[in-house]
């Protein structure tokens, strides 16, 4: 093992490769006039890496801050050499979190460990959970204004954690804290689409509940365009997106979970963040959030994002027999999880 000293030393070096000599600093690299700053936590894991690029590339961001416990120098360099607008720079360590922090109008947070084959995504709640709390302990200290994206899973626990330590703090905005379960949504148009063999771009499918199993509960009666589908097509579909994470875990064979689906998935939910609190009108998503459509404190449905973050949650809208069937299992499976998170912080 290092000594201490040593391993600061060596962080401090590689951050000050990381930026500009002081003196050309801000002078030159001024990055989209009226972009909104934001930062990645998690930056160089399989998700933080193309996020990151993707983020790069958005006209919407003038400044990204990308954080990570390990290999930020190299992913920082790397983006920022994109010639996209938006100005990068990197942070390595728990002693650089305050600095990647500060001033972020958007935080999104992919950290933490992924499942392999035969784990469910709860398995990763020991893990995962401290990683959730440290961070929004930083963002309460340093942003807490900002929008937060919780991606890093149990989602179904790691939102009401990172909930629990903002009412620790003082800081807690159920309007600034979403749950990303963009990613159901997007397996579900893309799997509905290929159903109904039309393009997924038009295909908008509702998906609601949580964001594992059973609490993940595609609405097929209310996919526009409007169709129908048979029985057999329902259970094939509903058993398809709600496994869909599997489906890549078991793919990828122990190398981890899906990670460039949901960098796709994480930039479309950022964006719509990002032009809501730019003020654009209808910009609707579906999302797992603070909630009163149903009896639990947290459900993911759609809701309209604006720049005060949720501004509005739409009701769950007509079910049929099949779906309020499945509402019943998610309800009673997300219940639990969701104490699971709060107890962890109460504790
Ligand atoms: N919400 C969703 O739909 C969805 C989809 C896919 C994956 N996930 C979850 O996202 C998480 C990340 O997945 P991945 O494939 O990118 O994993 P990964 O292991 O490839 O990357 C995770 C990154 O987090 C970093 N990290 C660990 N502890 C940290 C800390 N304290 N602070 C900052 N960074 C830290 C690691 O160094 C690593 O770079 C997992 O929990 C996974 O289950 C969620
Ligand atoms: O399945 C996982 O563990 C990762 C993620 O939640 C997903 O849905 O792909």
């Amino acid at each position: 093992m290092q000594p201490s000293s040593q391993v600061n030393q060596r962080i401090a070096r590689l951050a000050a490769h990381l930026q500009p000599p002081n003196d050309l600093q801000n002078c030159r690299a001024k990055g989209a006039s009226g972009g909104f700053k934001v930062a990645i936590l998690g930056a160089a894991g399989g998700i933080g890496q193309p996020l990151a690029m993707l983020m790069k590339m958005n006209p919407l961001v003038s400044l990204l801050h990308l954080y990570d416990v390990v290999n930020t120098p190299g992913v920082t360099a790397d983006i920022s050499h994109m010639d996209a607008a938006a100005v990068v720079r990197g942070f390595l360590g728990q002693q650089q979190l305050e600095d990647a922090l500060t001033g972020m109008d958007l935080v999104v947070i992919p950290a933490g460990v992924p499942r392999k084959p035969g784990m469910t995504r709860d398995d990763l709640f020991n893990i995962n959970a401290g990683i959730v709390k440290t961070l929004c302990e930083g963002i309460a200290k340093c942003c807490p204004k900002a929008i937060v994206n919780v991606i890093s899973n149990p989602v179904n626990s790691t939102v009401p954690i990172a909930a629990e330590v903002f009412k620790k703090a003082g800081t807690y905005d159920p309007k600034r804290l979403m749950g990303v379960t963009m990613l159901d949504v997007v397996r579900a148009n893309t799997f509905v689409a290929e159903v109904l063999g039309l393009d997924p771009r038009e295909v908008d499918v509702p998906v609601v509940g949580g964001h594992a199993g059973v609490t993940i509960l595609p609405l097929l009666s209310q996919v526009k365009p409007s169709c129908s589908f048979t029985p057999k097509e329902i259970d094939y579909l509903t058993d398809r997106i709600q496994n869909g994470g599997t489906e890549v875990v078991e793919a990828k064979a122990g190398a981890g979970s899906a990670t460039l689906s949901m960098a796709y998935a994480a930039v479309k939910f950022a964006d719509a963040c990002l032009r809501g609190l730019r003020g654009d009108a209808g910009v609707v998503q579906c999302a797992y959030v603070a909630s009163e459509v149903t009896e639990l404190p947290f459900f993911a449905t759609k809701v309209r994002i604006g720049r005060s973050g949720v501004e509005e949650i739409y009701p769950l809208g007509p079910l049929n027999e099949y779906e309020r069937a499945g509402l019943e299992k998610a309800k009673k499976e997300l219940a639990g999880s969701i104490q699971k998170g709060v107890s962890f912080v109460r504790k």
